[in-house]
């Protein structure tokens, strides 16, 4: 069983916010649209949602923050959602992962997504507001022996880090990890903030100049999102692009559903007031048929929100 929304995309994948409290102060973070919140979930209430969602057909969940690294029971939460989930990953900013990329690897945790937008100490400590870049790089080498793929995220600002695309690609073929290329995105009404008009660099030229580079071209399920394999001196790089922004083809391919940290059900990143507190019922005792209807609801309230 596999629920379908009224747009037709079915829901198989649940990205969870274990916590809202970073380790890091990234000026462009979206917090994956939620505020900043003390209520958390608990290691059981996060293992009987998995439970519940993936008998609706939910096969891959990714966990997130804030830092998801930062809870100190995050190996706890890892080894208790493991036996529901075909592909298990987590984002992270990678300042933990030289201590705990093996015990995460030993709950069972597939791979790992890690964020680094430059290989500049200065500027990584500009965007983060940590001078920590060697703690990260350490970080992922550590990723890169146990996990496969080991994925990078970079997030291009214009003026920021623009010139360095080039060289993380060649970084990334080096260590055999997959970049991913990220627009920065934010809601509608943000799109005319300073901040966003300062920073925002389009990926479309980009992706262009690598449709005439690649030696091979892939497009996702999810987002449809395409991956261009291209030629370098370390090897071939493989490349993903992330472009969201009044991308209608992206949403019309979005199977994510999410849980914020403070156990709601939110349907898309950028939308507003679409919270569906799953937590506080299952503190009142609700059976598993009545959390099933929940998700049900949230699917059902499913749109795209470029569209
Ligand atoms: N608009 C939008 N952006 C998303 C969505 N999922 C991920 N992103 C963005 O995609 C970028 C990469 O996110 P990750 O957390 O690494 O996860 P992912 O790449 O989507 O997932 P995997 O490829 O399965 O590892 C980040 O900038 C996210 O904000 C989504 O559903 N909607
Ligand atoms: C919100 S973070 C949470 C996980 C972890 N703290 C990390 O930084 O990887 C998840 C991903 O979203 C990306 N991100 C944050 N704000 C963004 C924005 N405004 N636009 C695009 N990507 C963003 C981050 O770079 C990171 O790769
Ligand atoms: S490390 Fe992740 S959650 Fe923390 S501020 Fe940066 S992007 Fe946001
Ligand atoms: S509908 Fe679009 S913006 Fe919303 S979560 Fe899905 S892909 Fe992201």
């Amino acid at each position: 069983m596999v629920l379908v929304d009224r747009f037709g995309r079915p829901v198989t994948n649940l990205r969870i916010s274990l916590t809202s409290e970073c380790n890091l102060k990234c000026f462009y973070c979206h917090r994956e649209g939620q505020d900043f919140s003390f209520r958390e979930m608990t290691p059981e209430e996060i293992e009987r949602i998995v439970r519940i969602a993936s008998k609706l057909g939910i096969k891959k969940v990714k966990l997130t923050g804030g830092e998801p690294t930062i809870r100190k029971d995050i190996v706890e939460i890892v080894r208790r959602i493991r036996p529901y989930v075909e592909d298990l990953s987590m984002t992270t900013n990678g300042t933990t992962m030289k201590t705990l990329a093996e015990p995460l690897k030993e709950a069972g945790l597939d791979r790992v997504n890690i964020s680094l937008d430059t290989l500049d100490r200065k500027k990584y400590k500009e965007i983060t507001g940590f001078d920590v870049l060697p703690q990260v790089l350490e970080g992922i080498e550590k990723a890169i022996k146990l996990f496969h793929p080991v994925k990078l995220n970079m997030v291009v600002m214009r003026g920021l880090n623009d010139d360095e695309i080039w060289d993380m690609i060649n970084y990334a073929a080096q260590k055999k990890a997959i970049l991913q290329l990220i627009e920065i995105e934010v809601p509608r009404e943000m799109e005319n903030s300073w901040f966003f008009k300062k920073y925002f660099y389009p990926l479309k030229p980009l992706e262009e100049k690598f449709e005439e580079l690649a030696v091979e071209i892939r497009e996702r399920k999810m987002h449809r999102r395409r991956k261009y394999f291209i030629p370098t001196e370390y090897g071939i790089a493989e490349v993903e692009v992330v472009r969201s922004m009044h991308n209608t083809v992206f949403c019309a391919n979005c199977n994510r559903i999410r849980l914020t940290s403070t156990g709601h059900l939110k349907t898309c990143l950028l939308r507003k007031n679409d919270l569906i507190d799953i937590v506080t019922p299952i503190r009142n005792n609700a059976s598993d048929e009545e959390l099933i209807e929940i998700f049900k609801k949230a699917v059902l309230m499913r749109e795209p929100y470029w569209k």
